[in-house]
């Protein structure tokens, strides 16, 4: 029996991959949402769908193999048709933050590379303003202390992931940093700031990226472009 907001992500995940068309180089974001996306596709492929994606974690790549989604790299593909994936949260301008699962780097890199991205989330994630969510930041591990505290000069105090009492090793072999700024005013520009520190390999601001949001809200999908 799922819960209320399993059943949310599994609504919004299956809605989204009513949008992979035969032929489709698909990007495959990151999480638990992400993963009733890639198991419906998995349905989609063994009904004659014919798809290539490219995974943004070990995580998400375990369930492409698991669910028979074939994959790609992009030593073949270099421009992706969609990527899908789920996010932190979602403001008013389709801004967001991502990395709770710590896979914001090649999220953002399958961001980039797509003619569209469609985000699912459940309508708790939808906010007026970001920052309620500690902004996941990717840096690496060395002189990460300096990093951080070159962050905190931007008005927070960030707190290194840890995950089981040792330190979150990223798929990219960095650390993240949790930084909690509580209401980000200007996205665009924090994003900058923080881009522009040495150190930092990718911040989880994804700014102007979404083209389309599919919410789910109890009984409705919403859908925000
Ligand atoms: O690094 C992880 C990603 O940005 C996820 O897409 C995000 O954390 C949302 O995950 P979930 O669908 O599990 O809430």
């Amino acid at each position: 029996m799922l819960s209320e907001q399993d059943r949310m992500k599994k609504i919004v995940g299956e809605e989204a991959a009513a949008f992979v068309k035969d032929g489709m180089k698909v990007g495959l974001g990151s999480g638990s949402t992400v993963y009733w996306m890639i198991r419906k596709l998995g349905e989609l492929v063994e009904n004659g769908l014919k798809i290539e994606g490219i995974p943004s974690s070990t995580q998400t790549e375990n369930w492409a193999h698991e669910f028979g989604v074939p994959l790609t790299d992009f030593s073949k593909v270099n421009k992706l048709d969609i990527t899908i994936d789920g996010a932190d949260e979602v403001d008013e301008n389709l801004h967001m933050i991502k990395g709770g699962g710590a896979a914001l780097f090649r999220e953002k890199i399958i961001a980039q590379a797509a003619k569209e991205l469609i985000i699912i989330v459940d309508a708790s994630k939808m906010v007026t303003n970001l920052g309620k969510y500690p902004l996941p930041v990717e840096i690496l591990p060395f002189a990460w202390e300096r990093t951080a505290n070159e962050i905190s000069k931007l008005g927070c105090v960030p707190k290194l992931r840890k995950k089981d009492a040792e330190i979150l090793i990223s798929d990219n072999g960095n650390y993240i940093l949790d930084c909690p700024f509580n209401v980000i005013t200007d996205p665009t520009n924090l994003n900058e700031e923080i881009k522009r520190i040495v150190g930092v390999v990718e911040t989880g601001l994804f700014i102007g990226m979404a083209t389309r949001i599919i919410v789910g809200d109890g009984e409705n999908i919403n859908i925000v472009e």
